[in-house]
């Protein structure tokens, strides 16, 4: 059974549709992101699994329970991170431990927690003394000290400088080896590549796609690009001939293929077959940044 199902989610706000039919299935044990532009309704599909906001239509389940009816139960399943103006300046890093271990029957020893994720050092400072990537590392703290099975973790590394998203990583990848299944919302497309191990791409309310980061790459136009200025002229019909081409353009003596892996070596073949060199020879790959902008309509 999976984890987390959402089907044909929809919510809308002042009769403006934001979640607009969301389906998905996260497995126990993933890193699931969900990916997409701004004011996709990202936040509102997690809430909506979080018991936070109830959808206009459709199903969700964590753990087979309703969200909204079985809050309570949910609760005790799923770890949310909370937003940065949900924890008062004043509260100390133990404190807050404290105070989120209480609300939890059964919760974690914080304590283990603390030091795992690096916060025995500052368990008497203030929240509102933390650093950015402090006070994430204690919202993931806060997040699991419930034990939960599932978290979601919305935005987690926006504002951190690259260490610290790093570091986030590192500590979200420990999250999952501990047996914990991930729900990531972000905006960073290095983030859902590295970390993710299924994405939904989300746009305008809609599941636009949803795959492994290699296969929302693959299906992305033009996935590899060659191109070479070749020391003497190759023959265009042997070019066109090559396997898995998907464009081929030849300007001011420069050759430039597009296709897959296939299309590359079957060019090296045919350049070593005709005894050609290969001068400036540049193979660039579709990024998942070109697979989101692909997929996910420009905002007009
Ligand atoms: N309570 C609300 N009332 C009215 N509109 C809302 C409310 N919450 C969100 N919206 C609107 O719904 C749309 C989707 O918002 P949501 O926060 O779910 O998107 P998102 O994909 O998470 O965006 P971002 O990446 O910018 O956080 C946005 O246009 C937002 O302004």
């Amino acid at each position: 059974m999976p984890v987390i199902e959402v089907t044909d989610l929809r919510k809308s706000y002042g009769g403006r549709p934001v979640v607009d039919g969301v389906s998905f299935a996260v497995e126990e044990g993933e890193i699931f992101g969900v990916l997409g532009p701004n004011g996709a309704g990202k936040t509102t599909t997690v809430e909506c699994v979080e018991g936070l906001r109830v959808p206009d239509a459709g199903r969700v389940r964590v753990t087979g329970l309703d969200p909204v009816a079985d809050h309570r139960r949910v609760a005790e399943v799923l770890g949310a991170q909370l937003q940065q103006s949900e924890l008062q300046a004043k509260l100390t890093v133990r404190e807050a431990l404290e105070l989120y271990a209480a609300f939890h029957p059964k919760p974690a020893d914080w304590r283990p927690l603390a030091e795992r994720l690096g916060l025995v050092p500052m368990l008497n400072t203030r929240f509102g003394k933390l650093s950015g990537g402090q006070k994430q590392r204690l919202f993931i703290a806060l997040a699991l000290v419930g034990d939960p099975r599932v978290v979601v973790l919305d935005e987690l590394t926006t504002g951190l400088d690259p260490r610290a998203r790093r570091e986030t990583w590192q500590l979200i990848e420990d999250i999952r080896a501990g047996g914990v299944t991930v729900l990531l919302v972000t905006h960073f497309m290095e983030e859902a590549q590295r970390l993710c191990d299924r994405i939904a791409v989300i746009d305008r309310g809609r599941v636009a796609a949803l795959d492994t980061p290699a296969g929302l790459i693959r299906r992305s136009a033009g996935a590899t690009v060659i191109s070479f200025t070749p020391s003497a002229p190759l023959d265009e019909a042997d070019l066109r001939a090559l396997p898995e081409l998907a464009s081929a353009e030849f300007k001011d003596g420069r050759v430039t293929l597009s296709g897959t892996d296939e299309t590359v070596n079957a060019v090296i073949t045919l350049l070593a077959r005709t005894r050609v060199t290969a001068h400036q020879l540049r193979v660039t790959d579709t990024t998942l940044d070109d697979a989101f902008l692909d997929l996910t309509e420009a905002s007009t």
